[in-house]
């Protein structure tokens, strides 16, 4: 279980609050207008922004005093991260401490119709297709808390509903809790166990 509880973080000389439990496993959608603190949420518990006060406890054990790299979290920022002087391919191959899962790497490339891109540069793709390689660096790394930011966001209605459907099936078929942030309604009701309208 994820809990997070009496999380405090300043942002902009202001304290955003949060309080949450999730049961691994399960898939939470977040939604809420725009500077209210998804993002936040986010970096807070990957280690990327320190709390003012408060715990973030994983399957009963604080998180919050380690550094980012010794997390159990896997995270897709907004602006997707790929390294530009590495190709696609070895940019998906990033993050595994053993051997990368190079066959499950490329059927999700498939799946998600971007193997034409493995062997390109970052540079060479569009918005949506980094969306995608990103994506599947995230999700099939073998952290169990996965936190995707907008991972759709550049993405057309047919390809958006391709990733959300490989998304949904991939992180229950590898028992990933999942922290989605998303502002389409419609796909967090169908990918998500529950839903959170943060306010
Ligand atoms: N790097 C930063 N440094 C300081 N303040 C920041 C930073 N990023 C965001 N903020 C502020 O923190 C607050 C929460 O922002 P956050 O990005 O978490 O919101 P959000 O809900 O994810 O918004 P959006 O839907 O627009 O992505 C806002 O007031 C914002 O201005």
């Amino acid at each position: 279980m994820l809990e997070i509880q009496q999380l405090v973080v300043e942002r902009d000389g202001r304290p955003l609050r949060y309080e949450l439990q999730l049961e691994a496993g399960q898939i939470l959608a977040i939604q809420g207008r725009s500077g209210v603190g998804k993002s936040s949420l986010l970096s807070a518990i990957a280690g990327f922004l320190a709390p003012q006060s408060g715990r973030i406890c994983w399957q009963g054990e604080r998180i919050d005093p380690l550094p980012p790299e010794a997390r159990p979290v896997s995270l897709l920022f907004q602006d997707h991260n790929l390294f530009e002087h590495l190709g696609v391919w070895d940019n998906l191959r990033l993050g595994f401490k053993g051997p990368a899962p190079e066959q499950a790497l490329r059927e999700a490339a498939i799946a998600l119709e971007v193997e034409a891109q493995l062997n390109k540069r970052p540079a060479e793709l569009s918005g949506g297709q980094r969306q995608r390689i990103a994506l599947i660096r995230t999700l099939l790394r073998p952290e169990p808390l996965v936190l995707l930011d907008e991972p759709f966001a550049e993405l057309d209605p047919y390809t958006r509903e391709l990733a959300v459907r490989w998304t949904a099936e991939r992180s229950r078929a590898l028992g990933k809790t999942l922290l989605l942030v998303t502002h389409q309604a419609e796909e967090a009701e169908r990918l998500s166990d529950r839903l959170w309208h943060m306010e």
